[in-house]
């Protein structure tokens, strides 16, 4: 029995083909299921000091990532990048924002000051969908809180100018700021009331419990630990560019307590990535550096010489993206996935698939084909997390979505990264619109992750298989060797004992080496990817259109 009498192509095979493919275009074959989807474990390197819990990030994008989106990704166990498309102390506010985040709490609610009116709180609730505002002497966070003002002061108030100071509730519950999470649950729910502000010794407002976030933090389907630094506090990522400046914007970052950036560039091969990579690692050597983007091994070779701590992959295959329409340069994505990971696996530096996710089942293909994370942008935006306002078109609920390298993006702030220093033309690398409003991220992404445990499941990637013993019988001998050649390819070098009774029904047992318990399904995952036993084939048109839904009169597409 030998490897051709597999069937299927192995990852060598199918991507050494001379045609570039993108997730559509490959499906893995089902392995032998043994072992329930919910053991899988998840657990992978975003850079090679960092492994989180949840292999998803969050993308440096405008539209997607800001402080509340980066403390949800970290509260899920994944992490967010914060986009810079932002000044250095803005930027900086935000990574402070998440790094003093406590779950259950929300860090910037809406304060407004005593001298505006009940119509700002119409305009705010059209806007951004809240109708309570808490008021402070500064309108800001930080200043002395003096009440608040819920729909209970103002529905029956037909003077919709009358200042909010006329109408607040002063009588305030309040809980101080030492307070556990624990604690200002309990007083919620003794007190019946909506919101608990949290004061400092000295009256000023820190932040707020209300009933719905602690709610959403005691209810959570299953999200398990948040991702955190030695201190407890929430991980968050950055982006920043390789211009001179962004030295001192690093700088900044580095002192509010950033545990990664990211080199934001759609081309990273470039002598500007690479003197940025080295004065990084060389000026703050536990700060982790991932670089990109990069699509070929070459690319990527020079990024890790330089000495990036991980690798960001992917170029024109975002949604927004037009790069490949403009500049004629990119690669399909599972190719430069697997292209990349292969070339990174070799050197411990894990890879970052970035760009083209449109559901779980590429989430389990970027990760089967070497990735050791997932970053998403469209996913994530339309979520509550993503910055900006809900707008409401033909009757569907919507937000903003759009490339970084768009027109509309690059004339928010990043005009001086575009502008041809000769020529001072812009040119587009993406495109602006919307996308519809797809609630929490806290709730999409536990059912996302469940998907992708069962494709783990399906394609035979066991975290915990390494602990037990494995048996299969079979109907013939022929059978049950192409089950134990895929047990033995999977597991090449931790197999301590092997039975094979070849009686009327053949019988083989083997039992695995603990000395890979605790390895995650996803390492199972690159060691058969890398040992030729995951199996796969390219998938022709006819196919695509059969692996989609089909022949239906009319269908709704739920996926929880
Ligand atoms: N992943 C993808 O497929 C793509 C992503 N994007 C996104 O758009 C944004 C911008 O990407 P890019 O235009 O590649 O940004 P970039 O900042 O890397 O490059 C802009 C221009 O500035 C030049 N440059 C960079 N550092 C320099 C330095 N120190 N001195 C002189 N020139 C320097 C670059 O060579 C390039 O011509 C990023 O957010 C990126 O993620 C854009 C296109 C494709
Ligand atoms: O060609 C591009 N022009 C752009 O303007 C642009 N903006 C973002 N990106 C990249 O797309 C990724 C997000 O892709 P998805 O929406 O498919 O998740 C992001 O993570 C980026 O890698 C861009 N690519
Ligand atoms: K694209």
């Amino acid at each position: 029995m030998n490897m051709e009498e597999l069937d299927g192509f192995s990852g060598k095979e199918v991507f050494g083909q001379g045609v570039c493919y993108t997730y559509d275009d490959v499906i893995f074959h089902p392995g032998h299921i043994d072992f329930a989807a919910h053991e899988v474990e998840l657990k992978s390197k975003i850079s090679k000091n960092i492994t989180l819990r949840t292999p998803l990030v969050s993308s440096p994008m405008d539209t997607v990532t800001e402080a509340g989106m980066a403390v949800a990704m970290a509260t899920v166990g994944g992490m967010g990048f914060l986009h810079y498309n932002m000044t250095t102390e803005d930027q900086a506010e935000n990574v402070r924002l998440v790094k003093n985040h406590t779950i259950g709490f929300i860090t910037h609610p809406e304060v407004m000051p005593p001298s505006n009116t009940i119509s700002d709180i119409d305009e705010m609730k059209s806007r951004r969908g809240y109708s309570s505002v808490l008021v402070t002497d500064t309108g800001k966070i930080g200043g002395k809180l003096l009440g608040i003002v819920t729909t209970r002061d103002i529905d029956l108030v037909t003077n919709r100018s009358l200042t909010l100071e006329s109408v607040m509730t002063c009588d305030l519950l309040t809980v101080d700021d030492t307070a556990t999470f624990e604690k200002a649950a309990e007083m919620l729910k003794a007190s019946k009331k909506g919101k608990l502000p949290v004061v400092a010794a000295d009256g000023t407002l820190k932040r707020l419990a209300t009933y719905a976030s602690l709610k959403e933090a005691l209810l959570l389907p299953s999200a398990g630990a948040p991702s955190t630094d030695a201190k407890g506090r929430l991980l968050v990522g950055a982006a920043v560019g390789t211009r001179p400046d962004d030295k001192v914007r690093v700088a900044r970052l580095v002192e509010e307590g950033v545990d990664a950036v990211i080199l934001d560039s759609s081309q990273g091969d470039s002598v500007y990535q690479i003197e940025m990579i080295k004065h990084l690692k060389a000026t703050y050597p536990s700060l982790d550096v991932i670089g990109g983007n990069v699509v070929t091994a070459a690319q990527a070779s020079r990024l890790i010489d330089a000495g990036a701590d991980g690798l960001r992959v992917g170029m024109g295959s975002g949604s927004i993206c037009t790069t490949q329409e403009v500049c004629a340069v990119g690669r399909g994505q599972a190719t430069a996935v697997y292209k990349v990971a292969a070339l990174a696996h070799s050197r411990g530096v894990p890879i970052i698939a970035d760009g083209g996710i449109q559901n779980s089942g590429h989430i389990v293909k970027a990760l089967a084909l070497g990735a050791s994370m997932v970053m998403c942008g469209s996913m994530f935006a339309g979520t509550t997390e993503a910055p900006g306002d809900y707008f409401f078109q033909d009757g569907v609920k919507l937000k903003r979505y759009r490339g970084m390298g768009s027109l509309e993006a690059m004339s928010k702030g990043s005009d001086t990264r575009y502008l041809s220093e000769a020529t001072h033309l812009k040119v587009a690398q993406g495109v602006a619109g919307s996308v519809k409003d797809k609630g929490s991220v806290l709730k999409m992404i536990p059912y996302l992750m469940h998907g992708v445990k069962q494709g783990f499941q399906a394609r035979h990637c066991p975290s915990t298989a390494a602990s037990r013993v494995l048996c299969h019988r079979a109907y013939d001998l022929d059978v049950l060797m192409l089950w134990l050649r895929s047990v033995l390819v999977a597991c090449a070098v931790s197999v301590d004992l092997l039975v094979v009774d070849s009686g009327a029904q053949p019988l083989a047992a083997v039992s695995l080496l603990a000395a890979d318990l605790g390895a995650s399904g996803l390492v199972k995952g690159h060691e058969l990817l890398y040992t030729g036993g995951m199996r796969m084939e390219t998938r022709s048109g006819a196919s695509q259109k059969e692996g989609g839904v089909h022949d239906m009169h009319s269908y709704e597409k739920k996926l929880w």
